[in-house]
């Protein structure tokens, strides 16, 4: 989907209720403000200048009579009334426009969040958090602007402006035509004006976006920077693009400021304009001194209407271009949506396979070729090759990060297609080797927000090693970890992970070195505590350390993204193969052969 200012007022126009409550109150408030600025001047004519009757002669049949004081008197207390009046109609009608617009943006953040949701990997690789943040904010607050601009003020100002065009026609038909015929040049110098200002404050919006999303980089990635001694480049990085939105800022500030009293100014110099022309009509035609006041007062009347129109102008130029940024949000690709049509997850156990599977993250890189990989159900399968080889990708395509480019995915022999992507990540558990924390506690890292009991967590932690640890921390569970879990030690956070797949209690458990950084005898009794875990379910482990290798059923070698040799430990030795080679390697490296 996309976004567009036609699908913004159709959603606007679904509020069918409150629009119309709305649209009621407007003509209300204009009703009683357009005949306003007629009154007090009328009385110059019959009270001052005793020219004409009208409504001195009515306020005497139908209220009382009274003298001259009477009739100021009752005349100010009836516009004093009326204008309060107005105001009141007008608070009125803000609250419940106001309602509408926030509910719109509400349903746009939420669009773009569940668009979000479902982002390709390879989509999300390529963001920027920060920009995408900056998108979700600030251009869904411009829209905010337009929609609560124009839906709130745009009907009371036009039916104010027809009312006060039918009232200035009826004073001096000639003297209104003037004023209606001036009027739109002033509007469209207006426009114009208003379209060069738009793209300024595009810029402007740029600049922010780009501040933002360097900023938020530096931050996740504070630690390393520190860490490199690079505080000085990242952060005069960072000043030069705050530098650039204050040159944005500035040019878009002042010009729109500029544009604004330029457009104000051309409103004044009319206003002049007819208040000349007005006194050329009671000098050479029969326009009367009070109406010729009560002309001046609708001049004025006048403005808070047009320069809300010319608002809408901006606002509107600006939501276009907002618009255009937030489409950039709905333009990234999702991940493919399979239909759920069977779940081979409530089997007992569940197995994978992999035919003829072939996927690079780009097109013209290939990682995996022709993969044929099977772990059958309840099986330990062990995966192991060089570096760079392919082993995680491996990995992440069968816990449904990637969609594969060809060959076929299945769990129980049906194919992902037929299962969902969501449902696969729902079963398939992968423990990555720096696995990513967030800043919150313990628990919340475990549980990820699902309800799990506390005995249920302790079992996990205790399994996992970390019992006696957490045990010693002075809030236990609720201990915060700190961003990216930085309070905790490599090793620590990696026990928290494999706790947190203990309480998933996924059928196919996926583990990416995820010990590496556990010392030999706490690796050992780790695993010792999760023989009875690995025994209920099927497990594929991407290990260096022989003594895991071993226990694997069967292994699979990896190279340059093939499958080189396959077979159970012995089989593989025999062969004298690059399992041979591999594991004298690795044994070496760990001590552990
Ligand atoms: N998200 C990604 N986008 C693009 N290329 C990637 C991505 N992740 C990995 N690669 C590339 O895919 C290849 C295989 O990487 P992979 O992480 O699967 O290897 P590995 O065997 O798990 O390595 P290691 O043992 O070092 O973890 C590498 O050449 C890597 O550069």
């Amino acid at each position: 989907m996309s976004l567009s200012l036609k699908k913004i007022f159709d959603t606007i126009k679904s509020y069918k209720k409150a629009l119309i409550a709305g649209n009621i109150v407007a003509i209300l408030a204009a009703l009683v403000s357009v005949p306003t600025p007629l009154l007090i001047p009328v009385l110059v004519d019959e009270v001052l200048l005793k020219k004409s009757d009208t409504l001195t002669h009515w306020l005497d049949t139908h209220i009382m009579p009274m003298d001259t004081l009477g009739y100021v008197l009752t005349i100010l207390l009836a516009t004093v009334f009326l204008r309060f009046l107005y105001t009141a109609l007008s608070i009125l009608q803000t609250k419940i426009f106001m309602q509408i617009s926030k509910d719109v943006t509400y349903r746009i953040r939420v669009q773009a969040l569940e668009h979000l949701k479902r982002i390709s990997m390879k989509a999300y690789e390529t963001s920027h958090s920060g920009s995408i943040s900056s998108k979700l904010v600030t251009d869904i607050e411009t829209i905010d602007t337009f929609i609560a601009s124009t839906v709130s003020r745009l009907i009371i100002s036009v039916l104010s402006l027809i009312g006060i065009a039918g009232v200035l026609f009826w004073i001096h038909w000639g003297l209104a035509l003037f004023i209606i015929i001036l009027n739109p040049l002033v509007i469209t110098f207006t426009t114009k004006l208003a379209r060069k200002v738009s793209k300024l404050k595009k810029e402007e919006n740029l600049a922010i976006d780009l501040f933002q999303s360097a900023l938020t980089e530096t931050l996740d990635l504070f630690g390393q920077i520190r860490a490199s001694n690079q505080e000085q480049g990242f952060f005069s990085q960072l000043t030069n693009k705050a530098r650039n939105i204050r040159e944005r800022s500035i040019a878009f500030g002042w010009k729109s400021d500029a544009a604004n009293r330029i457009s104000y100014l051309t409103f004044l110099a009319g206003y002049e304009v007819f208040r000349a022309a007005s006194i050329l009509a009671v000098a050479f035609s029969d326009l009367s001194i009070g109406m010729m006041l009560a002309v001046f007062g609708y001049l004025w009347y006048m403005v808070t209407p047009v320069q809300d129109i010319l608002g809408i102008q901006y606002a509107l130029h600006n939501a276009r271009a907002a618009v255009a940024r937030i489409n950039e949000i709905f333009d990234m690709p999702i991940e493919p949506e399979f239909p759920h049509k069977k779940n081979p997850f409530t089997d007992e156990q569940v197995g994978v396979k992999l035919e003829n599977v072939n996927f690079g993250y780009s097109e013209d890189t290939q990682i995996l070729k022709d993969i044929c990989f099977e772990a059958k159900p309840s099986q330990r399968i062990a995966l192991i090759g060089a570096s760079g080889s392919g082993k995680t990708t491996l990995a992440q395509l069968i816990v449904g990060f990637y969609p594969i480019d060809s060959g076929r995915l299945l769990f129980n022999g049906i194919d992902v297609k037929e299962i969902g992507l969501d449902v696969v990540r729902e079963h398939v558990n992968l423990v990555l080797q720096s696995p990513k924390l967030f800043n919150d506690t313990i628990r919340f890292n475990i549980t990820l927000g699902r309800e799990i009991s506390e005995d249920e967590i302790w079992k996990a932690l205790e399994m996992a090693q970390m019992k006696s640890v957490i045990e010693d921390f002075e809030k236990g569970l609720d201990t915060v970890v700190g961003r990216d879990g930085i309070k905790l030690s490599g090793g620590q956070r990696q026990r928290i992970a494999i706790a947190r797949m203990i309480v998933a209690d996924p059928k196919i458990a996926i583990l990416d070195e995820s010990t590496s950084a556990l010392d030999v005898h706490t690796e050992a009794n780790l695993y010792e505590a999760l023989e009875p875990f690995f025994e209920k379910r099927t497990t594929i482990m991407i290990a260096h350390r022989l003594s895991t290798i071993r226990k694997a059923d069967y292994i699979y070698v990896l190279e340059k993204g093939r499958i080189v040799e396959e077979g159970t430990h012995e089989e593989l030795l025999k062969e004298e193969g690059v399992y041979m080679g591999y594991i004298q390697q690795s044994g070496a490296c760990n001590g552990v052969v």
